[in-house]
C-alpha cells in the first residue's frame, strides 16, 4: 500500500498495487518511464495508472493517474518521498486497433448497403480507376481497389497507362468518366510520373465524382465552418472512422497530426478539427517535436519516415494512429524487407493506451473509405437515401 497525494488539489489516492515487485523512487531515483500499472484503490479499480518520475533536480511535469475518464495531474518527482514504492511490473501493453477487422465490418455494412440499393431502384455503384507507369505498389494497390470492389458489389472500370502517357491522354479519360453516368467515383492512382502536372490531373475530376476527396473544392470546403465536403479523402476519414469504432473521444482532447501533406496530414488536422479536437501540426520545421508530440491525447503519424516517433515523444495513455507504411529492410522476410510505420511500435506500444499496427491498421481502411465514398457518391447521385 502507498499513498500518493497531489499538492494541486484534495486528492489523495490509497494505492494497492497489484504485484509484488516494488521501484523505490528516493530522492536519488531518475526515472520510472511510462510505466504503466494496474492497480486498484479503495472500493475502485483503476484501469491504468502510468508515470514519469524525474530527477529530483530536474522535476517533470507526469500524467499520475488515469482514473476511470480522469486525468490527476501533479509535479511526481517533487512529491513523491523516498518512502514511497511503486510496482511497475505490470505492463499493460497497449490495445491494438484493427484496421483489417475494421476494414471487413465497413466491407460487409457496404455490401449490404448496395444490395439494397440494387433492390430498390436497380442502381449499381460504378468506380473508374485511372493507372499511370509501372510502379509495382501502385499496381498492387489498384489490384487491391479492383478486388475490395468486387467484393461489395461495385463495378469497377480500370484504365492502365504507359508511363510515356500524355497528361492530355489523362485528362481525355478523366473527362469520358466525369460524362459516364455509370461512374460515380473517378481515382486517379498516385504518384503520378514526374512528366505529369498532378494539380491539372486533380482538378479535372468532377467535384461530384472525387472519390479520393483531393479536389481543391472538396479540401476548401473541408477548412470551413459550416461547409461540407462532398468527400473527404480516404486516408484520413479512415483515421476518424477507427477512432469512431473504437469509442476513442476526440472532442476538448489534444491532438498533434505528425506531417502535413494534401492527402493526409492537413486534411486528417481539419477532421480532428471539426470533431472538435485541439489540434497542433508537427512537421519538417518545427522546433521541439518531441515536446509537442507528447502533450497529445490523440496522434496521428504521417509522415513517412521509418519508426520516427519514438515511445518518449508519447504521453502515456495516448492513442496513436500510426499513417505510415515503410518499408525497411529485412532478410528474415520473403520479399526481403518488412513494412514498419512512422512510430516505434515496440517502444509506443508500452506507453499508448491504444495503437495501430503496420501493416493491419491504416492501410487497409483507406480502402474500405474508397468504397464507402463511392456508395455516398452513387447514393447522392441518384437521391438514394
Ligand atoms: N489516388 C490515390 N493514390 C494513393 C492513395 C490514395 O488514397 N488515393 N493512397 C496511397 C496508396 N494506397 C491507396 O491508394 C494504399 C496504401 C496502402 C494500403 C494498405 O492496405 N496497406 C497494407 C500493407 C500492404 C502491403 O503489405 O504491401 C497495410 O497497411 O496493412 C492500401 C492503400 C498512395 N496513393
Amino acid at each position: 500500500m502507498a499513498t500518493l497525494s497531489s499538492p494541486s488539489s484534495s486528492i489523495s489516492m490509497k494505492m494497492h498495487f497489484s504485484s509484488s515487485s516494488y521501484i523505490a523512487c528516493s530522492s536519488q531515483a531518475s526515472l520510472i518511464s511510462f510505466s504503466k500499472i494496474q492497480l486498484f484503490g479503495g472500493s475502485s479499480s483503476f484501469n491504468c495508472l502510468k508515470y514519469q518520475v524525474g530527477h529530483p533536480q530536474n522535476p517533470i511535469f507526469s500524467r499520475i493517474g488515469y482514473v476511470g475518464n480522469a486525468f490527476f495531474t501533479t509535479k511526481v518527482a517533487a512529491n513523491l518521498s523516498s518512502s514511497v514504492a511503486v510496482q511497475a511490473a505490470m505492463d499493460v501493453p497497449a490495445k491494438i486497433i484493427d484496421g483489417k477487422a475494421t476494414a471487413k465490418d465497413v466491407r460487409d455494412e457496404i455490401a449490404a448497403e448496395i444490395s439494397r440499393m440494387k433492390d430498390a431502384i436497380g442502381i449499381v455503384p460504378g468506380l473508374a480507376v485511372i493507372l499511370v507507369g509501372d510502379r509495382k505498389d501502385s499496381a498492387t494497390y489498384v489490384r487491391n481497389k479492383k478486388k475490395a470492389c468486387e467484393s461489395v458489389g461495385i463495378d469497377s472500370y480500370e484504365v492502365n497507362l504507359p508511363e510515356s502517357a500524355t497528361e492530355e491522354e489523362v485528362l481525355k479519360f478523366i473527362s469520358d468518366f466525369n460524362d459516364d453516368p455509370a461512374v460515380h467515383g473517378i481515382l486517379v492512382q498516385l504518384p503520378l510520373p514526374c512528366h505529369m502536372n498532378e494539380q491539372n490531373i486533380l482538378n479535372a475530376v468532377s467535384i461530384d465524382k472525387d472519390v479520393d476527396g483531393f479536389h481543391p473544392l472538396n479540401i476548401g470546403r473541408l477548412a470551413m465552418r459550416g461547409r461540407e465536403p462532398l468527400f473527404v479523402s480516404c486516408t484520413p476519414k479512415g483515421c476518424i472512422e477507427l477512432l469512431h469504432r473504437y469509442n476513442v473521444e476526440i472532442k476538448g482532447k489534444r491532438a498533434v497530426v505528425i506531417g502535413r501533406s494534401n492527402i493526409v496530414g492537413t486534411p486528417a488536422a481539419l477532421l480532428l478539427q471539426r470533431e472538435d479536437a485541439t489540434v497542433s501540426t508537427v512537421h519538417s520545421r518545427t522546433k521541439n517535436p518531441e515536446e509537442i508530440t507528447r502533450q497529445a491525447d490523440i496522434i496521428i503519424a504521417a509522415v513517412g519516415k521509418p519508426n520516427m516517433v519514438r515511445g518518449s515523444w508519447i504521453k502515456p495513455g495516448a492513442v496513436i494512429i500510426d499513417v505510415g507504411i515503410n518499408p525497411v529492410e529485412d532478410a528474415d522476410s520473403p520479399r526481403g524487407y518488412r513494412l514498419v510505420g512512422d512510430v516505434c511500435f515496440d517502444e509506443a506500444s508500452k506507453v499508448a493506451s491504444a495503437i495501430t499496427p503496420v501493416p493491419g491498421g491504416v492501410g487497409p481502411m483507406t480502402i474500405a473509405m474508397l468504397l464507402s465514398n463511392t456508395l455516398a457518391s452513387a447514393k447522392r447521385a441518384h437521391n438514394f437515401k
